[in-house]
């Protein structure tokens, strides 16, 4: 990155960033006072010290002295308040600040493509939103605040300590240029070893991610070893780096005191040999100390801000990657209503092709290739075809979780672009064979999506998808909690629980990917019924890998290799001889 770009993203950066401090004005306006209350007592500290010194002890005068020393224990308590003061507004400023953007960078990740999701990592999107949003907190600091007053701070005191004494200020002047040199040499090392340390966190929290969301898979392969390696490796990994950003901040704070340090021996060497000539007095000189201390500290925090800008800076990238991105399927400029569907929907030369993967970008690789058939209205249309096929794929169509690449859907004769894409969804009931339980009670999950629904929609759903004895059963009924992933629910419960959630959505179009999971005869009866109750008057897509349960399915779409093969009835296609009768014989012999 050259210096000006990295300006340029650093503006953009404080811009992004302070734009949300704005919204409580009133926070930053008596933050800034406090600030400024905080500098100027700090300037009227030494006046004091030097009058006590100066003046009262050679005057040997008492009562001044108890008056002087109260006065500088009020302006201590003072000084105490307001640090309370600005400290407290700071933190319920950045906290605020912070949890707006943690709020808007969840909503724009929810936001983004089903593509989106599929190319990312959950632990890399887990440590964005957390560590990298509070890594930006540390921009809407009392450094940053307080820059304004230390750019006044080390005017005035700079233009003071001239007046005092310029041959003394000049001579700590000359280490300044030093100070910044250092900041130059550091400010990239710092920088990039901060992007190697969020690099290897995220990639520590892909990794707790991915198998603790397994542990089953981890079980019974007795693979514990080998993750746990994975798991040192990566963490050995984030442990070095982070000792290399810490390794290069412990150098370079020494570094910056060390050259300020050399600017008070400077002034203390200059200012003794002045005292021991006479034209300064001991007072004198200790307030001058203390000037000189005031005109770094600006220098320190200013340095130590540019090196919090540089943290946040990796983090402020890796929040744009995100924001950056915009979700491509999105409503038209005026979306039409998603019609009471009378006719059904079409595809008509629909190809599709997943992004990303160079290899699958080719027409030859397509996914789904010049597919065209009709889902009519009111009837159970089935998909069938080998693994790999193209069967949920043609579904996650219909949905818009893709936009096709070339050819039509169309609900009713309206394009699928053209729908509200809210009202499509709500129209569309997914039933999936990996049934996603939310961490909740039985109500939550039924619910989901339809929370207006009361209990009494709510068990008359779930008689319908036959698992209201179940529900019955249980002593907390529709409050019983359901744990993380509906670990305690069996298969075939967790299969009727969706199904209830889909019957209360009450959906026009219902899509069922049929679970191949072997569950035993008496369950699949009892899910066959709830599954027919769900179907029933409704339009439908049924992705059948039993082809015994769609006999009677009012149309059978065969796909192979993402194109359609045959199109027919069930007793119609085997009479055909084709790769429908192929597929059934071969799944019963
Ligand atoms: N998210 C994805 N990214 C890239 N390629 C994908 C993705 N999902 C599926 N594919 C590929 O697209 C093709 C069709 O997959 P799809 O899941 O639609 O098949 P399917 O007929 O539903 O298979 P199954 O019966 O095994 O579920 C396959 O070659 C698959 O590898």
């Amino acid at each position: 990155m050259t210096t000006d770009t990295k300006q340029d993203s650093t503006l953009d950066m404080l811009r992004f960033v302070f734009q949300r401090v704005l919204k409580k004005r009133w926070i930053l306006v008596v933050n800034i006072l406090a600030l400024t209350v905080i500098t100027l007592l700090q300037f009227v500290l030494p006046q004091i010290e030097q009058f006590i010194i100066d003046k009262v002890i050679p005057q040997k005068h008492v009562q001044l002295l108890f008056i002087s020393v109260g006065l500088l224990l009020l302006a201590a308590v003072v000084l105490g308040l307001f640090n309370f003061l600005a400290t407290y507004l700071m933190g319920v400023m950045s906290q605020n600040a912070i949890t707006d953007l943690r709020t808007q960078l969840y909503d724009d990740i929810l936001d983004q493509d089903t593509h989106f999701f599929e190319s990312s990592k959950t632990g890399d999107l887990m440590v964005r939103l957390t560590s990298d949003v509070n890594n930006m907190q540390s921009l809407i600091s009392a450094n940053m605040l307080s820059m304004i007053g230390n750019i006044f701070t080390f005017v005035g005191v700079l233009g003071f300590i001239l007046y005092k004494n310029w041959q003394m200020a000049v001579a700590v002047s000359l280490t300044f240029p030093l100070t910044f040199l250092i900041y130059r040499v550091f400010r990239d090392r710092i920088h990039n070893a901060f992007k190697r340390v969020r690099q290897s966190q995220s990639q520590m929290s892909n990794q707790m991610q991915n198998t603790l969301t397994e542990v089953d898979l981890i079980k019974s392969y007795t693979s514990e070893g080998y993750e746990s390696q994975r798991f040192d490796h990566y963490a050995l990994k984030n442990r070095d780096n982070m000792i290399d950003a810490t390794k290069n901040q412990a150098i370079f704070s020494p570094l910056v005191d060390g050259v300020n340090f050399l600017g008070v021996a400077i002034v203390l060497l200059l200012g003794a040999m002045f005292v021991m000539k006479g034209s300064l007095t001991v007072g004198g000189l200790v307030a001058y100390l203390s000037y000189v201390g005031m005109l770094q500290s600006p220098i320190s925090s200013f340095t130590r801000l540019l090196n919090q800008i540089q943290q946040a800076l990796v983090s402020y990238g890796r929040i744009k990657e995100v924001t950056n991105v915009h979700p491509t399927i999105v409503n038209s400029a005026n979306p039409l209503p998603m019609p009471e569907l009378q006719v059904g929907i079409a595809l008509k030369d629909v190809s599709f092709a997943f992004k990303g993967d160079p290899k699958r970008a080719k027409s030859d690789h397509a996914a789904i290739s010049h597919v065209s058939f009709n889902i009519p209205f009111g009837q159970q249309t089935a998909l069938v075809g080998h693994s790999g096929a193209g069967k949920s794929t043609l579904t996650r169509l219909i949905d818009r979780f893709y936009d096709v690449d070339a050819g039509d859907i169309t609900f009713d004769g309206i394009p699928i672009k053209e729908i509200d894409l809210k009202q499509l969804r709500q129209n569309i009931a997914i039933v999936s064979q990996d049934i996603a339980i939310i961490d909740g009670t039985i109500r939550d999950n039924i619910q989901y999506g339809s929370p207006e629904a009361n209990d009494d929609a709510i068990m008359a759903m779930a008689e319908l998808a036959d698992i209201k004895d179940f529900i019955q059963s249980l002593p907390e009924g529709l409050a019983t909690q359901v744990g993380e992933r509906g670990l305690k629910l069996s298969g075939g419960q967790r299969q009727r629980l969706a199904i209830a959630r889909a019957l209360l959505k009450d959906a026009q179009v219902v899509i069922l990917d049929e679970a191949t999971a072997s569950l035993d005869n008496e369950s699949e009866k009892t899910i066959q019924k709830a599954l027919n109750n769900l179907l029933k008057e409704r339009t439908s897509l049924v992705i059948a890998h039993r082809l015994s349960t769609i006999h009677n399915a009012d149309q059978i779409v065969v796909l192979d290799a993402g194109k359609v093969v045959e199109i027919g009835k069930h007793e119609e296609l085997l009479k055909a001889h084709g790769p429908y009768e192929k597929l059934y014989n071969a799944q019963f012999e």
